[in-house]
């Protein structure tokens, strides 16, 4: 998998040198480039915005670097396109599910907005030309759109095959199955007069997965009621009902 970020602060991006990501892209798995907004301005102030049109508070940026930067990286570069993604706060909320529909993805460009964001027309003009989508990682507001593309590398790069090496992991975290994950323990058996459950020292695989499912149906009636009734009833059993 190809991936591009542009931002104004590259530096914000350096964490996905790291660690996973760092590993993934020694293996080859996924090919990380990190380009500078600013590389595609001209003036001696390297600006990359102005007052918004139709006056307001602060800056907007403008649409000139963002186009002759598409026109690098992609336009001049090929016939291939990539999915652009844009984070922020009016965008489709992230989710795992989508984070699966973009680890299939053979490329993916991160445009990271900053200030009240993006010239309207640089995303008009991009989606003539390839898919955009606009995508949240909450409802809230924060400077600019780095921190998201973190947050969503690593949810997409961790579902690259190859990139987590046991893949078992993968089955049943949070929000896979549509469900929290259970809670998880590791020895001492008794730490500070806090006990492992019984049932996880039993060496009884069937009931400890039993335990397990009936833990993440709880948790997740308890701290995500919403995700329960997106749950697809063919998926609880007569015992999960019962709970
Ligand atoms: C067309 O899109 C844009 O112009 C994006 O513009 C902005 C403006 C302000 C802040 C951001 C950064 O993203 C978030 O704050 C965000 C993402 N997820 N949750 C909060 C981006």
């Amino acid at each position: 998998m190809k991936i591009d970020v542009v931002s104004v602060f590259p530096e914000y991006l350096q964490p996905l040198d790291l660690s996973l990501i760092g590993r993934a892209r020694e293996k080859g798995l996924i090919d990380l480039g990190v380009h500078d907004l600013r590389r595609w301005t001209h003036d001696v102030h390297h600006s990359v915005d102005a007052a918004p049109a139709g006056g307001g508070a602060g800056m907007v940026m403008k649409p000139q670097p963002w186009g002759e930067c598409l026109d690098e990286l992609v336009f001049d570069a090929g016939e291939a396109r990539p999915r652009l993604l844009v984070t922020s706060p009016a965008g489709r909320p992230f989710t795992q599910a989508m984070a699966r529909e973009l680890a299939a993805e053979p490329w993916l460009m991160f445009a990271c907005g900053r200030y009240e964001g993006i010239d309207q027309r640089v995303v008009d003009y991009a989606a003539d030309r390839m898919e955009v989508t606009e995508v949240s990682i909450g409802d809230y507001v924060l400077f600019g759109g780095e921190v998201a593309v973190l947050a969503i590398v690593e949810a997409v790069a961790r579902l690259v095959p190859g990139v987590l090496g046991n893949a078992a992991s993968l089955d049943d975290e949070s929000h896979n199955a549509g469900l929290l994950e259970a809670p998880a323990y590791a020895k001492p058996a008794e730490w500070r007069g806090h006990a492992i459950p019984p049932v996880l020292l039993s060496g009884d695989h069937g009931k400890v997965d039993r335990w397990r499912r009936d833990q993440a149906l709880l948790r997740t009636a308890a701290a995500r009621p919403d995700l329960l009734e997106r749950l697809d009833p063919g998926s609880l059993d007569q015992r999960d009902r019962r709970l």
